[in-house]
């Protein structure tokens, strides 16, 4: 029978209290009021014949705060709250406190702590791009049909049934090991690979003063790294005349040898780096990548599990110096963006300075466009457009800090990540890539200023639209393509006042592109 007392609602009270804290401006859940939330308008629910709660749908709806509330309706089946902003933790669940949830969707929003999750009757569990951090082993699915954990921070073994999906499932995180990914203990049990599996292992579990530590005990050993460092530079640039691809091993001393070194500098780490740490990155097998106008870029396995990292080591002579080099990479460093790559450590000793950024395994816009003939479908060129129009936006115009320019954008550095979403790269390097301390502080200063957006206008729109235009030049739909090309014809205006600013570039695609919903 369904429920008439509407005073006494049983879902009533969790749903006002996920609504109080989800929805503190009352502007996202506008139809969340009255006495019975299943006879109302209520925005995404629905519910049983028994008047319970069943299904909450609320993809992108700006919600903030905990979900936790949510989690209490003992009648839920389906729950899916993608691209929000809701934080804290997923709490622990379980047959006891959820039997009859069938599919949980949370990706895309900001959630933290560890992923435990006991439910044998779930099919979906989509917890991809939140900031998860410890193992999967509290995960129990039984029946789970469909499941993505990419872009947290997990470590450690995929056990069991999670085995059996795809490593698209895995990417993205600080060192998950094991099928569907390389495995986590190497067969051979030689010295390099079990300091390097107990390196991550460890790494895991390590608190910040573990970490403050273990950076103390790394500027002890930085000279002879500094000679390492050397060694393999002098290795590498022989290789690559060689081969444009060599490989080659960090690994040449033992530690009791390093720690007898007096040295000073060490590792800066941004969110996601923290459990990074100077001695594995150093002793890491490295592939070089390229070489490009600030220095070299290199691809290092940290470990047997298989975290791959880019190494950026710049070039002595193309960085600033002192206090403007810092202030620049930590600007660098603070930036979140899913279509920017995301610098996750900088380590900075007297002669060097290397730039550790989550490493892009499908290659740049460069390389896909000239494997491919330039024949790259239509609807590709538009997504990868979108993504890189995206994070230029999110460079130029964040609402929460001064803006910016990108100041080098061009194909081979937009990437594309394990979910085969665009990213831009490099950004911020054109503020380091000045020489002496007073030129790199005036360049920050200059697009921090109030000339920013003008400065935003002259830089990037017209690099962005010659790749833009690029783009379109292929395949695909003619209209939508003579659009682009207006818009790029749009940015190549001489006057900067003429030109669109990227939001209004991001603005006119999407219509264009019919990606408006996503978009918003
Ligand atoms: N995070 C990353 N993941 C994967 N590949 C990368 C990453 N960063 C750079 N690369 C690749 O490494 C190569 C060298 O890159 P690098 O940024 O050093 O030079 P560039 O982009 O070619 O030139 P420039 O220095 O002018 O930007 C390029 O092919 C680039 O696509």
């Amino acid at each position: 029978m369904p429920q008439h007392n509407h005073h006494h609602h049983q879902d009533l009270s969790s749903l006002l209290a996920f609504k109080a804290s989800a929805d503190p401006l009352g502007s996202a859940l506008p139809t969340w009021s009255g006495p019975n939330p299943c006879s109302g308008p209520w925005l995404g629910l629905k519910c049983d014949q028994f008047d319970r709660v069943t299904n909450i749908n609320l993809d992108g709806s700006s919600l903030t705060g905990p979900i936790a509330p949510l989690l209490q309706l003992k009648h839920l089946k389906l729950l899916s709250l993608q691209r929000n902003s809701l934080s804290g933790r997923l709490p622990p669940l379980s047959n006891l406190s959820n039997p009859s949830l069938r599919i949980l969707s949370l990706s895309h929003n900001v959630l933290d702590g560890p992923i435990n999750v006991s439910l044998p009757n779930l099919l979906v569990l989509r917890l991809d791009r939140n900031r998860f951090s410890g193992g999967l082993d509290s995960v129990r699915l039984d029946r789970v049909l469909d499941f993505n954990v990419s872009e947290n921070r997990l470590s450690g073994a995929i056990l069991g049934r999670l085995t059996g999906f795809p490593p698209s499932s895995f990417f993205g995180n600080l060192a998950l090991c094991g099928s569907p990914l390389p495995s986590c203990l190497s067969s051979s049990v030689n010295d390099s690979a079990s300091t390097s599996t107990t390196c991550i292992k460890t790494l895991a579990k390590l608190g910040v003063t573990s970490v403050l530590y273990i950076v103390a005990i790394d500027a002890m050993v930085i000279t002879l790294v500094l000679a390492v460092i050397l060694v393999v530079y002098a290795c590498v640039k022989r290789r690559m005349k060689r081969k444009a691809m060599s490989r080659y091993s960090m690994m040449s001393k033992n530690r009791s040898e390093e720690r007898d070194q007096e040295v000073g500098g060490g590792l800066t780490a941004f969110e996601g780096g923290e459990n990074l740490r100077i001695d594995c990155l150093l002793k890491a097998s490295a592939e070089v990548l390229g070489k490009g106008t600030m220095g070299i870029t290199y691809k290092a396995i940290i470990d047997e599990g298989g975290l791959a990292v880019a190494v950026k080591r710049l070039t002595t002579s193309r960085y600033s110096n002192g206090k403007a080099f810092d202030r620049c990479v930590r600007l660098i460093g603070r930036v979140r963006h899913e279509h920017i790559v995301s610098l996750r450590a900088c380590y900075r000793n007297d002669g060097e300075r290397l730039l550790v950024y989550d490493y892009m395994p499908n290659g740049s816009l460069q390389t896909l466009l000239h494997n491919n003939g330039y024949a790259m479908d239509w609807m590709r060129r538009k997504e990868i457009l979108m993504g890189v129009a995206e994070g230029l936006e999110h460079i130029h115009a964040n609402p929460s800090r001064e803006p910016h320019v990108h100041g080098n954008i061009k194909p081979s550095n937009i990437l594309i990540d394990g979910q085969g979403n665009a990213r831009v790269s490099d950004w911020g390097l054109t503020l380091i890539a000045h020489n002496g301390f007073d030129d790199g502080e005036r360049e920050l200063a200059r697009v921090q200023g109030a000339g920013a957006r003008e400065r935003a206008e002259e830089g990037d729109e017209g690099d962005g639209c010659v790749v833009t235009e690029k783009a379109a030049g292929g395949m695909g739909r003619e209209a939508e393509a003579m659009a682009m090309v207006k818009i790029g014809m749009m940015c190549t205006k001489e006057a900067a006042g003429e030109r669109p600013t990227m939001r209004q570039v991001v603005g006119m695609m999407s219509e264009v592109l019919e990606f408006a919903g996503e978009a918003a």
